[in-house]
């Protein structure tokens, strides 16, 4: 039924009185979530809580990446191959959500990040320890970076712990041994601290499974999620680094580092490099 004033009445039926009722905002806890945005800047910069807001979504979005990605390793662990796959395409919808973003801050100028960005110090996202374990169990291990969260003990244990954990990639090597595909045994008990370094021995393993796809669906398709893991991964390094460039240039940045060179060098490094390298190997 419509009404003539162009408003919609509210049903008899809707819940008005939460003094005794769960509602959204007691759920959520939007009363806390809303009041932790605090920007530094004085006078308040009016686009520092864009820059704020950024991050903190970016975070949100890195703990249910986290959450998503534990669970697939211990499903393959499990040999629960279905599941894994379940938890991976909810990870690459996240992953894109991040990269498309990076359009939001892209509206923030030069001129105007470079007003309030004086009052950022030495923090730098290089210090999210969400992110960094997201690249341990993605399987990028460096222990130099535990250094960063010395301050944060609590961070540090976690990621030391992530760090002597096998990654997302040691897990699936250790399943396609477990169903019988003839992974290398320098790989099954390597040493899971450190980075993987790409085998040429385990290519003819993934040659097998793409040349006999038809046999392996579900194993295909798992080697196909991770390529794509890794491809949006790449995208997201790839976004964060033009905004730099246009944002600050060639300045140094605030964590330290040399800026846009030192992010420049992460688009080198793989987590799966025998799915890529498999691709040289098939047909002609
Ligand atoms: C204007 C926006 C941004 C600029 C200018 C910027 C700049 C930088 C720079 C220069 C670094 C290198 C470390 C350093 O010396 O500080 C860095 C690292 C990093 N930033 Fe940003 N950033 C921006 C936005 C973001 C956003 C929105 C996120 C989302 C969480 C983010 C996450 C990270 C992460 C995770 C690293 C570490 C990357 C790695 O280890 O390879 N940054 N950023
Ligand atoms: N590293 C950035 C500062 C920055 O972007 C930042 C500062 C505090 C919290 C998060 C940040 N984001 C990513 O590095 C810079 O050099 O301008």
């Amino acid at each position: 039924m419509s009404t003539d004033d162009n408003t919609r009445p509210l049903e008899a039926g809707i819940v008005t009185d939460f003094s005794t009722r769960m509602s959204y905002g007691s759920y959520l806890a939007l009363d806390e979530l809303l009041d932790l945005q605090r920007p530094v800047s004085v006078p308040e910069h009016h686009d520092e809580l864009l820059f704020i807001i950024q991050h903190q979504t970016s975070e949100l979005w890195l703990k249910l990446m986290l959450h998503e990605l534990r669970s697939a390793q211990i499903c393959l662990r499990d040999d629960d191959i279905g599941t894994a796959l379940k938890r991976i395409a909810r990870i690459k919808h996240i992953q894109e959500t991040l990269t498309q973003q990076w359009s939001v801050l892209a509206t923030l100028t030069p001129t105007e990040y470079s007003e309030f960005r004086g009052f950022l110090a030495n923090s730098s996202g290089f210090q999210s320890h969400q992110y960094r374990a997201i690249e341990f169990i993605l399987g990028n291990k460096n222990e130099k970076m535990l250094s960063v969260f010395e301050a944060d003990p609590t961070a540090q244990a976690e990621l030391r712990e992530l760090l002597e954990a096998p990654s997302l990639y040691d897990e699936f090597l250790r399943y396609l041994a477990r169903q019988g595909f003839d992974v290398p045994a320098s790989l099954l008990e390597r040493d899971v601290t450190k980075a993987h370094v790409f085998t040429p021995e385990l290519v003819p393993v993934f040659t097998t499974i793409y040349t006999s796809a038809t046999d392996n669906w579900r194993v295909y398709e798992a080697c196909e999620e991770l390529v794509d893991l890794e491809d949006n991964f790449q995208f997201w390094r790839f976004r964060h680094l033009r905004t730099v460039q246009r944002t600050i240039g060639m300045k140094t940045g605030t964590g330290g580092s040399s800026g846009a060179e030192f992010l420049q060098r992460a688009l080198n490094l793989t987590f799966f490099p025998e799915l890529f390298a498999v691709r040289t190997e098939i047909g002609v």
